[in-house]
Order: C-alpha cells, then sequence, then structure tokens
C-alpha cells in the first residue's frame, strides 16, 4: 500500500501574507506541495486567472457543489463562499502526495474533523497595525472590505490555539522556513510506520 500524503492547512487572516508565502513554499522543490485550489463567488481580482487561483463561481453553482458533496469543507467569508473541491484532495493524497489547502478557520475547523491526521498551521501578523498595513498596500480592497476583513482578523486569531503550530510572518523567508521544517519533521515523524518499511520487516 502506497503511503498517503500529508494534507497541511494554512490559514491566517487576509492580508497576513499567506498567497506570498505559500508561493515561496511552493518553489521550494524538496518539499513538492500540490496546491488545492478552491472555488469561490469572490470575483477574480486584477491579475488572478480561473482555475489557477480560484475556480471562480457564481453562487446558484456554487450551492449546487454543496448539495451534491463535491466539497470536502465551505465557508461564507465577508459575503462570499469559499470551498475546497474534494474529489481532487482524496486522489492526490492517495497518490502519496501532499496537498496543501490555503483556507479561513471556520473551514480549516471542518477539515479537522474529517482529517483529524492532517497538519494545521496558523500565519500570524506581527502586529494588527501592521496587518492593516499589509492589506492596504496590497490594493485590492475598498476600505469597507478592509474594514471587514480586520474584524474577520479578530475572530480569527482567537482561534490560533486550534491549530498544531503558529508562525509569524516576519520576513517572508522566516516564515518560509519555519513551515518547510515543520513539513520536513511532519515527513520524518510519520516515516517511522510507513509502510515501505514493512518489507524490510518481513525480511527480518
Ligand atoms: N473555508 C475556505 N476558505 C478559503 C478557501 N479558499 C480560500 N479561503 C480563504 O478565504 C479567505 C478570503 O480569501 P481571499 O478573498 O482570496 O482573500 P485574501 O485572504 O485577502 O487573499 C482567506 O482566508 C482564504 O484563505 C476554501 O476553499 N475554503
Ligand atoms: N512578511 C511580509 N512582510 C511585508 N509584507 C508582506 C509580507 N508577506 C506578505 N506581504 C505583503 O502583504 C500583502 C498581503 O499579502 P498576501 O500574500 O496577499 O496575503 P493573504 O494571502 O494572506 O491575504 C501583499 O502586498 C504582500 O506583498
Amino acid at each position: 500500500m502506497k503511503e498517503k500524503g500529508i494534507l497541511i492547512v494554512l490559514s491566517g487572516p487576509s492580508g497576513v501574507g499567506k498567497g506570498t508565502v505559500r508561493k515561496a513554499l511552493f518553489s521550494e522543490e524538496e518539499l513538492s506541495l500540490q496546491y488545492s485550489i478552491s472555488a469561490t463567488t469572490r470575483k477574480p481580482r486584477e491579475g488572478e486567472v480561473h482555475g489557477v487561483d480560484y475556480l471562480f463561481k457564481e453562487r446558484v453553482e456554487f450551492e449546487e457543489m454543496i448539495k451534491n458533496d463535491q466539497l470536502l469543507e465551505w465557508a461564507e467569508y465577508v459575503g462570499n463562499y469559499y470551498g475546497t473541491p474534494v474529489e481532487y484532495v482524496q486522489k492526490t493524497l492517495d497518490e502519496g502526495k501532499d496537498v496543501f489547502l490555503e483556507i479561513e478557520v471556520q473551514g480549516a475547523m471542518q477539515v479537522k474533523k474529517a482529517f483529524p491526521e492532517g497538519l494545521f498551521i496558523f500565519l500570524a501578523p506581527p502586529s494588527l497595525s501592521e496587518l492593516r498595513n499589509r492589506i492596504v498596500t496590497r490594493g485590492t480592497e475598498s476600505e469597507d472590505l478592509i474594514h471587514n476583513r480586520l474584524t474577520a482578523a479578530k475572530e480569527e486569531i482567537e482561534m490560533m490555539d486550534s491549530y498544531d503550530y503558529v508562525v509569524e510572518n516576519d520576513k517572508v523567508e522566516h516564515a518560509c522556513d519555519k513551515i518547510k521544517a515543520i513539513v520536513t519533521a511532519e515527513h520524518c515523524k510519520r516515516s517511522r510506520v510507513a509502510p515501505r518499511y514493512k518489507k524490510l520487516l518481513e525480511v527480518e
């Protein structure tokens, strides 16, 4: 039997740098992570591509996915639906590859129920004022949306204790190095009982 991949969940408030850190992690060849592309009803931001950043859906289409059990988890966040298509996650884990989900906390808690063996990492900002700076600097949200996202951020930060690890995103390289170390350590830990060693034991 093939060793299953690890389901890695990264959460953190809007603007903390999840997307930036994720891109840095995906350039690390030795990690070989597979990104699960979420479905959302949010409108694309400038430069975002359907099928790369998100699967952009109408509300009725998204509700159809919920009804047909096509989502591993879903949540409503600041007025839009976001959800993880279950088929890709199952298939990729079964192939022995690690799957990376970048999702908010309500969804992460649903994943924790379905996959308690997942690896849950919370990316935290150095401070709330720095978080605000980062959302403003990114320039993708109106003043209203920034306010709503900062309100959501406070609720999200309260949930950080439910995660296995909290990583502060002070500098992108530091956060990336820490997550890389966490994932590598998790692989070493799970290898102790890995099926690929069972054959060796049979020979003894
Ligand atoms: N529950 C859930 N949350 C998601 C999913 N995809 C993205 N999110 C989260 O939804 C929130 C809003 O995402 P987005 O609109 O792209 O804003 P951003 O975080 O500011 O880049 C973020 O916390 C994302 O991590 C998903 O499939 N499920
Ligand atoms: N460690 C960091 N220090 C300073 N700015 C950062 C850092 N990480 C990300 N940023 C910037 O903060 C903004 C939000 O980052 P982004 O990756 O879009 O966040 P998220 O995906 O969590 O919403 C972007 O302009 C990004 O360049």
